[in-house]
């Protein structure tokens, strides 16, 4: 049995599902599930109406839920395929459509709101998925996900219970799994309330699902080759890495390639299982496997992470950066939702590097300003580099002023900020 993830890119029109439809194809009569992101933008998309409903700008909601609808009736329009088949997608469309109508109550918690609506764009993109191998002649089931990953509640980030999750995933799928279309990102609760797993979550919904099934691999189908030594958007020059071992690959996404969503590796690494990252535009190509024993010479590779804000944290008293301030520390950035990308600390000051979060960063310094002296830097870049030597470090600080740098052994990683913006 294998894996199948495929991600919003490759769903993102009528083409895309078709081209998707192919690619299952190859492997009819064996058993596969195929798990699916939101089609496109999506999430974005679903994410805006949140913050607008919540906001109470209910027009607002409405007008961008319409467009998500437009956009979705837009591309099955090109399948002409029957109402029936239509049904579960038209539901959604209504269903979202009544919520909308009526305003939150101030009670109403935001994340628990997100788990309502957000996580629509990965059930309509797999009824649409659904219809559409129905239709061309394909016999597959749909499964509901938020009966299967079994989480806690922590909207907008659940945690997975894997005894539950893997009881339920088996008792689904029967002796014969067949072909099996299911959603990434989402999850339920014991009460039934919808939950999701974190932002670009389904490549790790696709390891729950090989984990629990004992997959004999899982393939990751992507708009890139494989796994790169570098994010094409922001590198010239990349090389493909056609062999990674798991903690190279966890290593990678764990500082930000977001080729692979970094929870995905260990449930693969706990079970042996490979992964395969692909291209859905060339799906004869080998792509990337990750799950090698070994790989001799390993190819630096660069994660560049943009948008990031240096926080500096100094006590107010004439204390020491300790362990009592440490945890502190670590409490209000977990309580804040805000995920730390690289620390550092001296005897007086302790500083830290995060995504700069709209929605989180406020609150979190009024906090911080609580308990020490704040002091921040915004709109700076996090470059990591694994197997690095000194003219990789080079390379990336052409033009670049460093603020802090970090290393070990096989990796270092360099806050920087534009020259320009330095002089300016
Ligand atoms: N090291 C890397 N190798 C390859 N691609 C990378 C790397 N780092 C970042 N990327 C980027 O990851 C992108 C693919 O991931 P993306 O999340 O966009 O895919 P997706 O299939 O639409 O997934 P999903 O909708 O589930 O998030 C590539 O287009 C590329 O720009
Ligand atoms: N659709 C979700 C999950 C995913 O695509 O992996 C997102 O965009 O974050």
């Amino acid at each position: 049995m294998k894996v199948y993830k495929f991600g919003g890119a490759s769903v993102r029109d009528a083409a895309g599902i078709r081209n998707v439809g192919t690619i299952i194809q190859r492997e009819t009569g064996n058993d596969l599930i195929v798990v699916v992101s939101a089609m496109g933008k999506t999430t974005n998309a679903l994410e805006d109406i949140v913050v607008s409903y919540m906001a109470g700008r209910i027009d607002e909601a409405q007008l961008r839920w319409q467009n998500v609808v437009i956009t979705h009736e837009l591309i099955v329009a090109e399948f002409e395929l029957p109402d029936t088949l239509l049904a579960p997608v038209r539901a959604i469309f209504s269903s979202i459509a009544s919520k909308l109508a009526t305003a939150p109550t101030t009670l109403t918690s935001y994340d628990a709101v997100y788990d309502e609506i957000v996580p629509m764009g990965e059930l309509i993109s797999t009824h649409i998925l659904t219809a559409y191998l129905t239709h061309i002649g394909l016999p597959v089931r749909w499964a509901d996900a938020r009966q299967l990953v079994r989480t806690d509640d922590t909207f907008r980030e659940g945690k997975v219970d894997w005894e539950t999750t893997k009881s339920q995933i088996q008792a689904f799928v029967g002796d014969r799994i067949g072909l099996l279309v299911t959603q990434g990102f989402i999850g339920g609760t014991a009460n039934g309330e919808t939950t999701t797993l974190g932002r670009e979550g389904s490549d790790y919904s696709a390891a729950i699902f090989g984990y629990s099934l004992g997959a004999e691999s899982i393939t990751i189908w992507k708009d890139v080759p494989g796994v790169l030594n570098a994010d094409p958007r922001y590198f010239d020059e990349t090389v493909l890495l056609p062999e990674l071992t798991y903690q190279d690959a966890t290593e990678l996404a764990y500082y930000g390639a977001t080729v692979i969503h970094p929870k995905t590796i260990k449930p693969l690494q706990n079970k042996g299982i490979p992964l395969y990252v692909k291209s859905f535009l060339k799906p004869d190509q080998p792509g990337t496997l990750v799950g090698a024993p070994t790989v001799t010479k390993p190819t630096p590779s660069f994660i560049f992470k943009v948008n990031q804000l240096l926080i500096s944290l100094h006590p107010t008293d004439f204390s020491f950066i300790a362990e009592d301030n440490l945890s502190l520390i670590f409490g209000l950035f977990a309580t804040a939702g805000v995920k730390i990308n690289l620390m550092q600390n001296t005897a007086l000051s302790f500083s830290v590097v995060v995504d700069s979060k709209p929605d989180r960063i406020p609150d979190l310094l009024e906090q911080l300003r609580g308990h020490f002296r704040v002091a921040y830097n915004e709109a700076l870049e996090l470059i990591t580099i694994r197997h690095y030597d000194q003219s990789t470090i080079d390379r990336v600080l052409v033009g670049k002023k460093l603020l802090l740098e970090q290393k070990s052994r096989s990796t270092v990683q360099l806050v920087v900020r534009e020259e320009a913006q330095c002089t300016a």
